[in-house]
């Protein structure tokens, strides 16, 4: 419905845009780029202001215990919604990017210098597994996700708060030639499940019931944004887009931690594959 009312408004307004000028023709395209937002977030809507929305799923693990209040869901929700909308407006900024790494498989990895000076790094590429598939992997069973890997030591989900969003903690592995050493995260991640399309959204969190763990240097992951599209409907292959967005702490030059973060994604994406592949052959 929406986009049908957005096409009728901009056939009727076609002929007076023309005659506009200057900041008004700004303010034209300014909305136009917030109805894609909207777009996107059709999806998340019913959560908003809609306590029925959220399923909260009895918790198992000890850490899971605590009863989640409704402000407290609240709040998860809402971080995951501002780090999604936060990520995809720096992903679909088209100004300033910068091809960091082009490999021969097709997969390309971009990098821009955010206002705030840090660098923050998008790849695309094509995987062979469907858009359901990369959700169960990515995000239902996030959890599954050091078994294959290697960059990811351990994985919990913390806090379950509704089928969309959770609490997450991670702690990366300490790998060969990787000169980060390891890292612990405390994240909401966030997903937004449409048809042919998923974000999953993420941003780093503080929870004073999970303070830093001694001998982690606590790195804050986001806002970031996943999203995986289907490429078309005859084949089971989608386009992965990820903005890592990653302040890894510690006292690192950054020119190390600006090739670090990229092969960190080329290396995630390989295993990806793999994954993959492996679903493809056990069908
Ligand atoms: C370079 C060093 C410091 C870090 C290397 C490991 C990085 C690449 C790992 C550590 C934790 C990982 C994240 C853990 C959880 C999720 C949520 C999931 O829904 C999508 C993938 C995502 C977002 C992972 C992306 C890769 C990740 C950021």
């Amino acid at each position: 419905m929406l986009p049908a009312v957005v096409k009728l408004c901009c056939g009727i307004s076609y002929p007076h845009l023309r005659n506009v000028a200057g900041l008004q023709r700004t303010a034209v395209a300014v909305i136009g780029q917030e109805i894609t937002h909207l777009q996107g977030w059709r999806c998340m809507q019913h959560l908003i202001g809609a306590p029925a929305g959220f399923n909260y799923t009895e918790d198992k693990s000890e850490a899971r215990t605590n009863v989640q209040s409704k402000g407290d869901r609240l709040f998860y929700v809402q971080q995951g919604h501002k780090a999604m909308r936060n990520a995809l407006r720096m992903l679909e900024d088209s100004e300033g990017w910068r091809v960091e790494i082009a490999e021969s498989n097709g997969d390309v990895i971009c990098s821009k210098v955010m206002p705030d000076a840090r660098k923050v790094f998008r790849l695309e590429a094509v995987l062979d597994g469907t858009v359901d598939e990369l959700y169960d992997l990515l995000f239902v069973r996030v959890e599954e996700m050091n078994l294959w890997n290697p960059s990811i030591q351990q994985i919990k989900i913390l806090k379950q708060v509704g089928p969309e969003t959770m609490v997450t903690y991670e702690v990366s592995a300490e790998t060969a030639g990787n000169l980060i050493g390891q890292r612990d995260f405390l994240s909401v991640r966030h997903s937004c499940k449409q048809e042919s399309r998923v974000y999953l959204g993420g941003v780093a969190i503080q929870l004073e019931s999970f303070p830093p763990q001694a001998g982690f240097v606590r790195a804050e992951d986001g806002p970031t944004c996943i999203i995986i599209q289907a490429l078309d409907k005859d084949t089971r292959k989608s386009r992965f887009t990820w903005l890592l967005n990653m302040d890894v702490k510690g006292w690192l030059p950054t020119s190390i931690v600006n090739q670090a973060l990229p092969r960190a994604q080329l290396d995630f994406t390989r295993h990806l594959r793999r994954r993959l592949a492996v679903s493809a052959t056990l069908g």
